[in-house]
């Protein structure tokens, strides 16, 4: 992402969607597991991260780390010299000693405390400022979509964005586990001194590592197989308490059924990661077990040799007091390394997803091409095809047309006939299997994609409604000139929405949303804040409305219809641009100069309404059917 450019190229490649949207590029269970060098590459990358944001912090982290690998041998070795000295009379070497172990004692007790906190702010700074910010603002930038449709994209974002600090965290961690290492060496070396034999304890010592591991690599199993349940429950959950759907489910009595299920799926992903819990705790504590058998052997082998005359009194505090350091180093080993293992649950993720945006922006290399100022030809679609990531059908099948140069073109079709995509792939928001739309005879694909939708105005079906102060909610349609006053009231009135704007309490500066202490729209008021947004632009070369008064009463359906089709014409005249208008209602159609009518994603017909009426086919029976029920 951003400002973490370090990827391993063979990983990126493995790791890269597949060009078309097909369910295997989307597949779960294709999540390829980043090897061993892409997880270095990526600590590096946070160490750099760590000196250039937090240096003070990051050297003292270090030297802290390093002061107590140091204080292991200095006690150890100081204790067995003031026994030994004092067992031999020698008073002043014991005292000297003596004190050389409690010094090393206060450094070990404040380099554990310090530690942890150093450790606490430069996860803390380097998560939120650099991590955080970087994963937000690549998602942000993407181009299209599809990911934002796609259940993979976003179960890995939910985890990512709310975890970075688990990222920083399991980086540093498995920074101490290689000082735990260090320090259960330097340990091990000491025991060695005593004995050989005690260098076997480093066998056990491995024990609780290894089931430590285990123990975890089932509860993040548990995780991504429940992660399904676990997202139904949110959404069950989301349907029962927010207020749009709330109503509907209040007035249908359906809070109960919905609860219920959402009970059901919480309960199946709590009960799978319970027990993958359990069994993860009852691997640690056989791991310890293991350790702790080894370490008792160990000592009673020690203070058997001495017993024997193998060694002095000062080698059992030796083996005492190195064996409780080692005791500590296992566990910071142990516990470090856990942690970092753990963190993978949102490393393997975060580097999937900056493959998947790494792919995205080679992908979009290739546009670079300036939209036309004005067109000519007009916009061709030809054996266009697109099917939704998992969908067995396409939603455009093979559609093959011209939409001319200054013309209005009307979409019409039954539900789920295709209109929508036919809109999402004008705008590039979707990419087509295959086929190829060309903008005056160059591939859209071609065109550079921010310059494209600059050149598009679009009023979309499910539009947004944006909870900020009204006449930004409508700037933000061309965000240059978002504060310009008189052109979001002009965009307002393109919208008719003149009379609802005058009884607003503060007019353009009302304060939408009542959750933010302002006002709340009806829907029909909503839809006309979006179709006034997608008139802030004053020259699209392409103007979309996908369904633009579905929410709105018949006088302002009309009004709106007379007032776009003049403008489509104003935009046709200065620079061909097209106007795509998306609709149920054919009568609102009936003066575009071109309609297409689809059926299941495939162009059937198209032609002028009196044309496609005298043919008798699809469009004049659909048209007649909804006339008569007007008429009744
Ligand atoms: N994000 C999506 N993921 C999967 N399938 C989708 C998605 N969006 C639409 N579809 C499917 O693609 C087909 C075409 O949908 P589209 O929204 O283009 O139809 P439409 O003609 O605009 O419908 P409507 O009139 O209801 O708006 C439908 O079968 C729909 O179920």
């Amino acid at each position: 992402m951003g400002r973490l450019t370090d990827s391993d190229p063979d990983d990126t490649a493995a790791a890269a969607p597949a060009e078309n949207n097909t369910a295997e590029a989307l597949d779960p269970a294709a999540e390829p597991h980043h090897s061993a060098r892409r997880h270095l590459a990526l600590g590096r990358e946070l160490l750099r991260i760590s000196v250039r944001r937090v240096p003070g912090l990051t050297l003292a982290l270090l030297l802290t780390q390093t002061a107590a690998v140091a204080v292991v041998a200095v006690t150890a070795l100081c204790l067995r010299a003031a026994v030994n000295a004092s067992a031999q009379g020698r008073a002043g070497t014991a005292v000297a000693a003596a004190l050389g172990a409690a010094v090393a004692y206060a450094v070990t007790a404040v380099t554990a405390d310090l530690g942890g906190n150093i450790k606490g702010l430069i996860i803390d700074k380097v998560s939120l400022l650099d991590l955080s910010a970087s994963v937000h603002r690549d998602i942000a930038s993407l181009d299209g979509i599809e990911h934002l449709e796609s259940g993979d994209f976003l179960d890995r974002t939910v985890i990512v964005a709310g975890s970075t600090w688990s990222i920083v965290n399991g980086f540093w961690a498995a920074v101490m586990a290689v000082f735990g290492a260090a320090q259960l060496a330097v340990a091990l070396l000491l025991l060695g001194t005593v004995s050989p034999w005690l260098l076997a304890l480093l066998g056990f010592a491995a024990a609780p590592l290894w089931f430590d591991q285990r123990g975890q690599r089932a509860v993040s199993r548990a995780e991504t197989d429940t992660a399904e349940s676990y997202r139904l429950q949110q959404h069950l959950f989301d349907l029962a308490t927010q207020a749009g759907t709330g109503k509907e489910v209040r007035v249908a009595g359906a809070g109960e059924q919905l609860a219920s299920r959402q009970a059901a799926a919480w309960d199946h992903a709590v009960r799978a990661r319970t027990r993958a819990q359990v069994t993860a705790s009852l691997w640690t504590v056989t791991g310890w077990f293991v350790f702790s058998l080894g370490f008792t052997a160990g000592l009673a082998a020690v203070i058997y040799r001495v017993a024997h005359g193998h060694g002095s009194a000062g080698d059992i505090v030796l083996a005492i007091t190195v064996a409780v350091t080692l005791l500590q180093s296992v566990q910071t080993t142990v516990s470090g390394t856990t942690t970092a293992t753990a963190a993978r649950r949102v490393v393997e993720p975060y580097l999937w997803l900056r493959d998947y945006i790494e792919a995205e922006r080679v992908r979009a290399e290739g546009s670079t091409g300036p939209a036309p100022a004005a067109l000519t030809r007009g916009i061709a679609l030809e054996g266009l095809t697109f099917r939704y990531p998992g969908a067995d059908r396409p939603a455009l099948d093979d559609v093959s047309i011209l939409l001319p140069a200054g013309s209005v073109v009307a979409v019409v079709g039954e539900y789920g006939s295709g209109k929508t995509t036919l809109v999402k792939l004008l705008t590039k928001l979707y990419r087509p299997e295959s086929g190829v739309i060309r903008v005056d005879g160059t591939p859209l694909a071609a065109l550079d994609t921010v310059g494209w939708r600059a050149a598009t105005s679009v009023a979309f079906q499910d539009f947004g409604r944006y909870r900020t102060r009204l006449a930004e909610t409508v700037g933000l349609g061309d965000v240059p000139y978002i504060d310009d006053r008189a052109r979001t009231a002009a965009a307002l009135t393109a919208a008719d929405a003149d009379t609802f704007v005058a009884r607003l309490p503060e007019g353009q500066e009302t304060q939408l949303g009542r959750a933010l202490g302002g006002v709340d729209l009806s829907e029909g008021q909503w839809q006309k804040t979006a179709l006034a947004r997608a008139s802030m632009r004053p020259g699209p070369l392409l103007f979309v409305l996908d369904e633009p008064t579905a929410s709105l009463d018949a006088p302002s359906e009309q009004e709106i219809f007379l007032h776009y089709m003049a403008r489509a014409r104003e935009l046709a005249e200065r620079a061909g641009a097209v106007t795509v208008i998306v609709s149920h209602r054919f009568s609102t159609v009936a003066g575009a100069d071109l309609i297409l009518v689809l059926d299941k994603g495939k162009l059937v017909e198209h032609g002028p309404h009196a044309e496609l009426l005298a043919a008798g086919g699809r469009y004049a029976d659909l048209y007649g059917l909804q006339a008569a029920a007007y008429a009744s």
